[in-house]
């Protein structure tokens, strides 16, 4: 069947419909040097709570930062496979190169290039519930191009100080104090990830990332100015592409929140489409806790009309439960966060 794998194709309800891929200006654009704090944090509740994604602009990330680093990324990715599996990604060390990363058992039409924004994070050695056992999750770094680590490590830093920023505001706009979960984030195991989706012959059964919620507290994603992410709308169901707005991050709520929030906000489905013509650069920053946060909703936000909808889960234990799906194909569901979920 077409030109690609079989193990590319989506099952028939979850191919996009090309045919309709209209870009539409929907998902909020937020300018973050508004000067009222106040209307800041209302817009940025409304878009979370809407559609669980918005674009942020005047961000305070350096433009020089993220041109470097999408010029680094595209230097590495050029490269020969043999040379890109040299810093490949096995069932050991979850950082590196990988180009048959698996969305809900079906293989995206990409390759990627991890690595942690903090040195060497801990995580528990297994997902089972009684090993305590830690060990320690390391960055592989290509030798090309020869400025690549320096130009990664200073992007995430950057990115770093937005995805605090954003989730103070996020907070506030629940009524929680802006610092609240700061301390989670100690020991981060927050990661960037570059994709790159080549042209790909048959668009219509493949897709870039299979549809997908981010495991997440938020993420901070740039993409280039081709196209393809696209958002479930909360309301109607419909896939609603992300249009690229130069200089923009589109900013997503993950599961994280979505537990902290009980519910208020939600991770949102997305997923991304190809084309058979030009190739896609994007680069998600994924603004995760450290291993030892138990996840669980703010008491703030939990009273006896509105009761806790999760039980508490460890960020790390999660964590080791999805590794071991991402590296094997396995035939049952990925860890979740509705297999925490309270049912009444
Ligand atoms: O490439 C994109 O626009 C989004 C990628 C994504 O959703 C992910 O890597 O989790
Ligand atoms: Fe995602």
């Amino acid at each position: 069947m077409g030109d690609i794998d079989s193990s590319f194709i989506q099952a028939t309800e979850h191919r996009p419909k090309l045919s309709t891929f209209v870009q539409v200006d929907e998902i909020p654009i937020i300018d973050l040097s508004e000067s009222s704090q106040q209307n800041l944090i209302s817009k940025i509740g409304k878009a979370c709570e809407e559609w669980g994604f918005f674009q942020v602009i005047n961000h305070g990330v350096p433009s020089d930062v993220s041109t470097k680093v999408e010029i680094e990324a595209k230097k590495f990715f050029e490269q020969s496979i043999e040379e890109k599996k040299k810093v490949k990604r096995d069932a050991v060390n979850a950082m590196g190169y990988h180009d048959a990363e698996h969305t809900k058992n079906i293989r995206d039409w990409k390759e990627v290039f991890d690595f942690l924004v903090e040195n060497s994070p801990q995580i528990p050695s297994s997902h089972e519930p009684d090993d305590l056992e830690l060990r320690t999750l390391t960055n592989q770094w290509p030798q090309y191009p020869p400025h690549f680590r320096e130009t990664m490590q200073e992007y995430a830093r950057e990115v770093e100080k937005l995805a605090y920023k954003l989730l103070e505001l996020i907070l506030l706009s629940l009524g929680i104090g802006g610092e609240k979960f700061h301390d989670c984030f100690k020991n981060q195991l927050s990661l960037v990830r570059l994709n790159h989706y080549p042209p790909c012959p048959s668009p219509d059964l493949a897709l870039g990332v299979g549809r997908h919620k981010d495991s997440s507290a938020l993420t901070v994603l740039a993409q280039d100015d081709i196209g393809g992410l696209q958002v479930r709308r909360k309301s109607v169901g419909d896939w609603i592409p992300v249009k690229p707005t130069p200089g923009a991050f589109i900013i997503n709520v993950g599961d994280i929140v979505q537990v902290w929030s009980n519910d208020k906000y939600e991770s949102v489905e997305h997923r991304v489409v190809v084309n058979t013509k030009k190739e896609r650069f994007s680069i998600p920053f994924f603004f995760y806790p450290g291993h030892h946060v138990t996840v669980k909703p703010a008491e703030e936000l939990v009273n006896e009309k509105n009761p806790a909808r999760y039980k508490p889960y460890n960020v790390g234990k999660f964590y080791a439960n999805r590794n071991r799906s991402d590296f094997n194909k396995r035939e049952v569901e990925n860890i979740q966060i509705h297999h925490f979920k309270i049912v009444d």
